[in-house]
């Protein structure tokens, strides 16, 4: 607390009013608080705030600034370690592929999976059908985070978790308590920021049972499947696959920890999309229809008997509403909220010169919802404006981050765009869809969000679902 107030510098750059370091010292804040500082307090692209332990953070708003941090001079800026740490924790020991030749992630590549996405859609619908029946309203939360956590096993690594059909499963269990925020998480977050890495594993929290437990039995399972795969790779068609067709050597170890990458990152990001497009289709019944007219008749039906190639689906990709509300739930609802870096080396950025070790902040909410990088009202849901432009009316390449830019960019972006459209398109062909509030006591409240390391539905996501027959 004493380094916190003896670091605060007499020189700043504009910030907002933030009342003693007292009161703040162990608060966080909130995405949507940095995001309405952006809006409101003037500055030229640069501003500061003090964040939790008082730590300092500059907010980044200029999108030339913006590109040299993440393109011009992207090798000058790391993820800060906290950061780093948190991430290790739910992804593994992070991206072997992206240091190789990353096809499995090039179009083809994503093509060949669209039979799971669409195999795995009419799973899902069949599903909701069925437990649907006799009820006013489902809460699809759950059923999208096991939607698409058997999507990424699948097509990452060929395993078939189930979770689907057997939500007890072991593997769904264990997985959802380690990786999934809860108050025990928040509490490991606010460690990360104090400790070093070797004290926070060593201290006996809770959280570091549940991680522990989490990979463990994730890993055992995936381990098991990995050394299953020996000599039987010219049948499968997953992305490991695909990137050990590219000359990739990995190690048995190496394979469970990319797998781990995957399904961190490649599960929760897409179930947040999928929750804001069922919920923001569900309050715009015009957009769902005209969604529903574009995709019924390209759409296999779901009682579709033979099994559907790759080429059968590709009718997918010439639906340009479907890719407009896919952009439009992508730009206003990004499920990661912040990007984090700290410069190596003293850097200048809007003509201030900034130290070695600053912590930056690119708020991709305040990118993606700035009323001065868009032409149309960015804080509506509004499709359509990608139908006229397909630029969406945006003003600057760096106006729309959901995936992030340059070197390390998502690398599942396709994968993700293209899943999404499989799902979205499916519930659309099938059920009438309409917003039931979003309580858990049966009451009509409006969505409850928190903030990890995406940003969550809290609570339920209910909704009333006719079939068409
Ligand atoms: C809607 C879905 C998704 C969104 C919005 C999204 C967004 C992002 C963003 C913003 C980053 C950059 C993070 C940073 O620089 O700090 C990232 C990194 C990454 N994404 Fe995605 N992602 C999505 C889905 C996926 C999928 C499906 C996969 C895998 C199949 C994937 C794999 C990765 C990987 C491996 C990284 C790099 C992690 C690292 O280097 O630390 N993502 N993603």
């Amino acid at each position: 607390y004493l380094i916190a107030q003896w670091k605060q510098p007499q020189d700043r750059l504009p910030h907002p009013e933030q009342g003693p370091l007292s009161q703040r010292f162990l608060v966080e804040l909130s995405p949507p608080q940095v995001e309405a500082w952006a809006r409101e307090i003037q500055h030229d692209g640069l501003m500061e705030y003090y964040g939790i332990l008082g730590q300092r953070r500059v907010l980044v708003t200029d999108p030339k600034a913006i590109h040299d941090i993440f393109q011009t001079h992207a090798y000058s800026y790391v993820k800060p370690p906290a950061v780093s740490k948190l991430l290790k924790s739910v992804l593994g020991e992070g991206l072997v592929v992206r240091r190789r030749q990353p096809s499995a992630f090039k179009l083809r590549s994503v093509k060949d999976l669209y039979p799971l996405f669409w195999s795995k859609t009419a799973e899902l619908v069949h599903i909701l059908g069925k437990e649907n029946e006799g009820r006013d309203s489902i809460d699809v939360l759950d059923y999208h985070n096991r939607v698409t956590l058997d999507i990424i096993a699948a097509g990452g690594f060929g395993m078939d978790i189930g979770s689907l059909t057997h939500p007890g499963n072991q593997f769904y269990s264990a997985y959802m308590q380690g990786f999934l925020p809860s108050k025990h998480a928040q509490m490991y977050r606010l460690l990360a920021l104090i400790f070093p890495e070797w004290i926070l594993d060593a201290l006996p929290l809770k959280r570091n049972q549940e991680l522990r437990g989490a990979v463990r039995a994730v890993g055992n399972r995936i381990r098991e499947k990995v050394s299953s795969l020996d000599g039987k790779a010219e049948t499968r068609n997953d992305i490991i696959h695909a990137v050990s067709q590219d000359g990739a050597v990995m190690d048995a170890e190496m394979l469970v920890n990319q797998c781990l990458t995957f399904l961190g990152a490649g599960h929760d990001t897409i179930a947040q999309s999928l929750n804001w497009a069922i919920y923001e289709l569900s309050l715009n019944k015009n957009v769902q229809t005209s969604l529903r007219k574009e995709v019924q008749e390209l759409l296999p039906g779901l009682s579709e008997k033979r099994e559907l190639k790759s080429n059968d689906l590709e009718r997918l990709d010439n639906t340009p509403f479907l890719e407009a509300v896919c952009n439009e739930i992508l730009r206003l609802h990004p499920p990661i909220h912040h990007l984090h870096r700290q410069s190596l080396h003293a850097v200048n950025l809007c003509g201030h010169e900034l130290p070695k070790g600053t912590k930056f902040i690119i708020s991709i909410g305040a990118m993606n919802r700035c009323p001065e990088l868009w032409s149309n009202d960015p804080s509506k849901f509004d499709p359509d404006r990608w139908v006229v432009d397909a630029k969406g009316g945006m003003k600057d390449r760096q106006a729309f981050l959901s995936f992030s830019q340059g070197p390390r960019l998502c690398i599942g972006e396709r994968f993700a765009r293209a899943e999404m459209a499989f799902i979205i398109a499916g519930l659309v062909q099938n059920f009438d869809m309409e917003f039931a509030g979003a309580g858990e006591d049966g009451q009509f409240h409006d969505v409850k969000l928190e903030y990890g390391t995406t940003t969550r539905f809290d609570g339920a996501l209910r909704i009333r679902l006719t079939p068409f027959r």
